[in-house]
């Protein structure tokens, strides 16, 4: 048991490649938490996505020992949390879990529409923040300017910002002695009813489930009967444990204390993240706040290529959501695709991770339809409909009216690319809230409807800036506006998948912009094949694909067997990438790539 005025619990919190995980590993490494020799770079990165793609995405935690200047040994516990706004929620709930945040801000940049985001959420959750110029290596750092702008942008206190080169590790000592001297002691009572916080679960395929625990009052042991004051389920603890950063078993965790439990608890979704944790008997009658649960706010359909491979597809997809609450799934059948899932996410990265490992980890080749925002449909009989997938949208004559999920964006750019990105949020039906000056950098909020963001508005922000913007998002609410449903006829057939929601003003540009896309992308087939978008029934775009005798044989004149063959194969394998609809094969990436716009 430590004693609780020689811990402090922390996490970081930055923007995206700011050096938040170097920063940990060189906390990690310089207090010998782990031997030289077992170190790897971004140690907390655990998953391997994570490390290519170098996001960090699970939250994760480290115990670190360190003797401190003043003589005394302290426990510092540090909860990574992920960078990326899709994952907003899990650095919610991981900042209830601590007391203070070193803010990390790359010298060389400055403060970007992130590190608004998470810093405002430590603010939030009460934090003690201590601000920390990262990359002070690089001849292009900054500090003093950088420290100002913390101070006008964020409002916090940066004279004293510590001076860090996560890299080299110049500036590590100051920051654990700043972590020690300058952020809180957990507060808790060792004698009082046990209250710990559940801060977050992942499913390990030899533990089951374990549970990352912030214990706020009394003790946890080996063998304690718990309970899940959410669902009152009481559950005996088999094991329990600190990361250093891999497991190490302890005999129990003490107020202000994280650590895990495994309780053989089967799915990740018997755990209710913000959960209080307490005892069987005795327990505190109060439970924490809870937070809510993430709510997945993106859709898509999930389709095998290959329709003999949906129970694969089945198979990965349990085994993915057993892991990951905010991963939603249902069974849909499409008259065009067969057999899918329909998929809820917490934003399009989200989506491409959980796709991505499909694709790689299960090798199942994926067709995924247009991602979609949920509409409230009110019908005129005053029900409330909530529409996950533009296929089922109710017939019009029955609607009373259509209701879409709008965002706050924050968004940071240079000034000479703000005329660019201006134009971009009214293309996309944007409404100016305000717009102020940090520098040389201008910082824009709109209000946008969501439906206009999931699909590739953030890589036309990157394309139109050149990768200098910054972008964060927050759901604000459901607002009424002018929506209808566009389908798509391929060779008069209606391919659902490729039906969406769109404004009514837009329609038409929307309609026309994808049969062209689409007649480039489906390739001529022996007969003339018509390619329209429609509302309802009027047809608002159309263009004819014309008729194509290709015989890919006929070059080879005369008797060359093999060669013929060879032929035949190449255009069979070209074939096993499309669908057949109807009589039409559209390839693959003409689900995607019909939808994306080009201003
Ligand atoms: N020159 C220099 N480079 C650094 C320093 N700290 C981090 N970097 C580099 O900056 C890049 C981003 O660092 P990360 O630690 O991955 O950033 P992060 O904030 O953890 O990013 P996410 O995990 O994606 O949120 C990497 O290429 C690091 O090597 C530093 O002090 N100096």
């Amino acid at each position: 048991m430590t004693d609780l005025s020689h811990i402090r619990n922390f996490s970081i919190v930055a923007h995206i490649d700011h050096g938040k995980s170097t920063l940990a590993d060189r906390l990690i490494q310089s207090t010998n938490t782990v031997a030289d020799r077992d170190m790897k770079a971004q140690l907390l990165d655990s998953m391997d996505i994570e490390r290519e793609r170098g996001i960090t995405i699970k939250a994760n935690t480290v115990r670190i020992d360190y003797k401190a200047d003043n003589g005394e040994d302290y426990v510092l516990n540090l909860i990574d949390t992920p960078g990326h706004v899709d994952f907003a929620y899990e650095v919610s709930r991981s900042m209830r879990a601590v007391e203070g945040s070193l803010l990390v801000v790359d010298s060389t940049q400055g403060v970007e529409a992130q590190t608004l985001a998470n810093v405002y959420q430590a603010i939030d959750a009460d934090h003690e923040i201590v601000p920390v110029l990262n990359k002070i290596d690089l001849p292009a750092a900054e500090c003093d300017r950088v420290a100002e702008q913390i101070e006008d942008v964020i409002g916090i206190d940066a004279s004293g910002a510590i001076q860090v080169s996560a890299k080299t590790g110049i500036g590590i000592k100051d920051t654990l002695e700043a972590i020690v001297n300058l952020l809180p002691a957990p507060q808790g009572d060792r004698d009082a009813p046990l209250k710990a916080m559940l801060v977050d679960s992942w499913y390990d395929s030899y533990l089951g489930v374990i549970v990352l625990v912030r214990v706020i009052d009394g003790v946890m042991k080996k063998n304690d009967r718990v309970k899940f004051m959410s669902n009152g389920t009481i559950h005996g603890i088999d094991k329990i444990g600190v990361f250093r950063p891999q497991m190490q078993d302890v005999d129990e965790l003490g107020p202000g204390e994280i650590g895990f439990i495994t309780a053989s608890i089967k799915q990740v979704r018997d755990t209710r993240v913000g959960d209080t944790i307490t005892s069987e008997r005795k327990g505190t009658g109060v439970a924490l706040d809870g937070f809510k649960p993430a709510q997945p706010v993106v859709f898509c359909g999930l389709f095998p290529v290959d329709s003999s491979e949906f129970e694969d597809l089945r198979d990965a997809i349990e085994k993915l959501a057993l892991n990951d609450a905010s991963f939603s799934h249902e069974m849909e059948t499409s008259a065009a695709l067969g057999f899918g899932f329909r998929c809820g996410f917490l934003g399009l990265l989200h989506l491409e991770v959980i796709r991505d490992r499909i694709e790689r980890e299960y090798d199942i080749d994926l067709i995924t339809t247009a991602p979609s925002v949920i509409y409230h449909v009110y019908m005129r009989d005053g029900e409330m409909i909530e529409l996950h997938n533009p296929a089922d949208m109710p017939d019009m004559t029955h609607v009373d009216h259509l209701e879409e999920p709008r965002i706050k964006a924050t968004i940071l750019v240079p000034d000479e690319y703000l005329g660019d990105v201006l134009k971009l949020c009214q293309d996309r039906r944007g409404v100016q809230q305000d717009l102020t000056y940090a520098g040389s950098r201008a910082m824009v909020v709109y209000d946008l409807p969501l439906n206009e963001v999931v699909f590739d508005f953030y890589d036309r922000l990157k394309s139109v800036t050149k990768g200098y913007a910054s972008f964060d998002y927050q759901m604000t609410g459901y607002q009424q506006d002018n929506l209808v449903k566009m389908s798509v006829l391929v060779n008069d057939e209606p391919v659902d998948a490729l039906s969406m929601m769109v404004h009514r003003d837009r329609a038409e540009m929307r309609g026309r912009a994808m049969v062209e896309k689409l007649k480039d992308l489906i390739p001529r087939h022996m007969f003339k094949i018509p390619i329209q978008a429609a509302i309802g029934g009027k047809v608002i775009a159309r263009e004819t694909l014309s008729a194509l005798r290709k015989d890919v044989t006929a070059k080879c004149y005369g008797g060359d067997a093999t060669r013929k063959r060879k032929l035949l194969d190449k255009q069979k394998a070209g074939k096993k990438k499309m669908r057949q609809f109807g009589k039409v094969d559209i390839p693959q990436e003409a689900f995607i790539s019909a939808l994306k716009m080009d201003s």
